[in-house]
């Protein structure tokens, strides 16, 4: 039988929260009342183990490192039942940390990064994400900061925001019984790769990923948890080190080393399978070299990674080319434009030419008509008057110029799915050509 719900008592239409903004970090030497009931409401809200305020407190450490701000939506009525969480705890959070993206050329930009973003279940769809989004953005935007980034746990919910896919990371299989075979011998034998333990890869983390990430077209900044959940020394699941993550180090001609794996291995699956939880190499051929190395591991006759890159050089080098099998792919890296002429500026080109666009944005902080000139590789972005005076080639939202301005998408295929729309003829394949690269962008944190 069908019953029907009993009405809500809260007005739909009301938003009776406060929203607060802190810093994540310890005073005195200890953890804050109020960052200690922040993260309690995080955790519940990804259905995490209640956390110890030993575990709190070794977050915050390493979140103090990153400038960790938090935001918390606090009930303002304070009328919570007895029993239940009392208004100290907020009904919903949000947290953000500023590192860089690599843009190509070189070039490092400034980018907001977004986390931790959870709403209560007894609070949901009252809008309290949207309060929080709409005022963290107004804020980043008139900070100077020309995007934001996330990666999201469901593709449904920030598009609407002006987020879009950025990156992908796939999850592949390699078979490798009887070890990986290279095309070119050589090319996985420069250097060498010797067995370290998982904490020297802790603390050598930092300078080996800045050199990766200075190189690598799409990378944006790992937050200081990353040393520590790589390695298998801590992380937001377990603060003690865990005993079955192993590593291996990559040492260069000159013998500095320029490139880890950090591995687990189930020999209860069939096949039995190595599981590479952070693979980073300055060098491609210190990255074929570490997969020689996870090839030779005996007994092991599958090596699986749910972070290779869309275009993975190994899948070129070994031989047998269906050993390399990709089993998935999903986006990674969300981006959200807020600047239009600072972050299309900072951007590498590779050829030249002028297109004129259109952008819209249900937020405001992006919309526009831009022309982009781009004149020896430098592009130079206009503001142009929106009074007639100027027709734009093509018309898009932010979401989609978000997503172009990297490559993941084409333009060709953004207008083939009725996402952009080309006012004048033969715009689309000189904006394709602008924002074409012989590089698929490559993310390497999740946040
Ligand atoms: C960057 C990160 O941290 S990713 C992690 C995101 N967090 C989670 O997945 C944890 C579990 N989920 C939640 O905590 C919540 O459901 C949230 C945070 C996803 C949404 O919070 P809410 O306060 O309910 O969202 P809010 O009411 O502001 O909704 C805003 C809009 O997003 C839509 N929306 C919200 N959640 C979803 C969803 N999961 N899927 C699709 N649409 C959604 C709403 O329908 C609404 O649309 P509209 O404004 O166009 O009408």
């Amino acid at each position: 039988m069908i019953t029907e719900r009993p009405a809500t008592h809260r007005n739909p239409r009301s938003f009776p929260y406060t929203l607060r903004t802190f810093p994540t970090r310890l005073v005195d030497g200890e953890v804050p009342d109020e960052v200690l009931n922040w993260t309690h409401a995080v955790a519940l809200g990804f259905y995490g183990p209640a956390p110890t305020d030993a575990d709190i407190k070794k977050f915050v450490l390493s979140e103090q490192v990153d400038g960790r701000m938090v935001t918390g939506a606090y009930l303002t009525d304070a009328g919570s039942p007895a029993g239940a969480w009392g208004p100290e705890y907020p009904v919903a959070t949000y947290a953000y940390h500023r590192k860089d993206v690599n843009v190509g050329g070189g070039t490092l930009l400034p980018v907001h990064q977004i986390t931790a973003v959870t709403v209560r279940p007894s609070h949901r769809r009252r809008g309290i994400l949207r309060a929080m989004m709409s005022s963290d953005l107004a804020q980043v935007k008139a900070a100077g900061i020309p995007m934001a980034a996330l990666t999201a746990s469901e593709a449904t919910i920030y598009g609407r925001f002006g987020f879009g896919v950025a990156t992908h990371k796939c999850k592949i299989e390699v078979a490798t019984n009887g070890g990986l075979e290279f095309i070119v011998p050589m090319s996985a034998d420069h250097g060498t790769v010797e067995v370290a333990d998982a904490a020297v890869v802790r603390d050598l983390h930092n300078e080996i990923f800045t050199r990766v990430h200075a190189t690598t077209f799409g990378s944006i900044g790992r937050q200081d948890m990353y040393r520590l959940l790589i390695s298998g020394q801590g992380g937001y699941e377990h603060t003690e080190p865990v005993r079955n993550v192993r590593a291996a180090l990559h040492y260069g001609q000159d013998g500095s080393v320029d490139g880890y794996v950090t591995y687990t291995v189930d020999e209860s699956l069939t096949p039995a399978t190595a599981i590479v939880k952070d693979l980073l190499a300055v060098t491609g051929e210190a990255y074929l070299a570490l997969w020689k190395f996870l090839g030779s591991l005996d007994l092991i006759e599958r090596v699986s990674w749910d972070s290779a890159p869309v275009q993975d050089p190994l899948e070129w080098a070994i031989a047998g080319k269906r050993r390399y099998q990709r089993k998935g792919m999903e986006d990674h890296l969300w981006l959200r434009i807020l600047d239009v002429p600072a972050a299309l500026a900072a951007k590498a080109y590779t050829v030249d030419g002028t297109v004129t666009v259109h952008v819209g944005d249900p937020l405001g902080h992006a919309s526009g008509i831009f022309r982009i000139e781009v004149v020896e590789g430098t592009a130079t972005v206009t503001r142009c008057p929106e009074d007639g005076s100027v027709e734009a080639d093509l018309a898009m939202g932010v979401s989609e110029l978000s997503s172009l301005y990297l490559g993941a998408v084409s333009a060709r295929t953004l207008e083939a799915a009725g996402r952009l729309r080309e006012v004048r003829q033969g715009s689309i394949v000189t904006f394709d050509a602008l924002f074409s690269s012989s590089l698929v962008a490559h993310s390497m944190a999740d946040f």
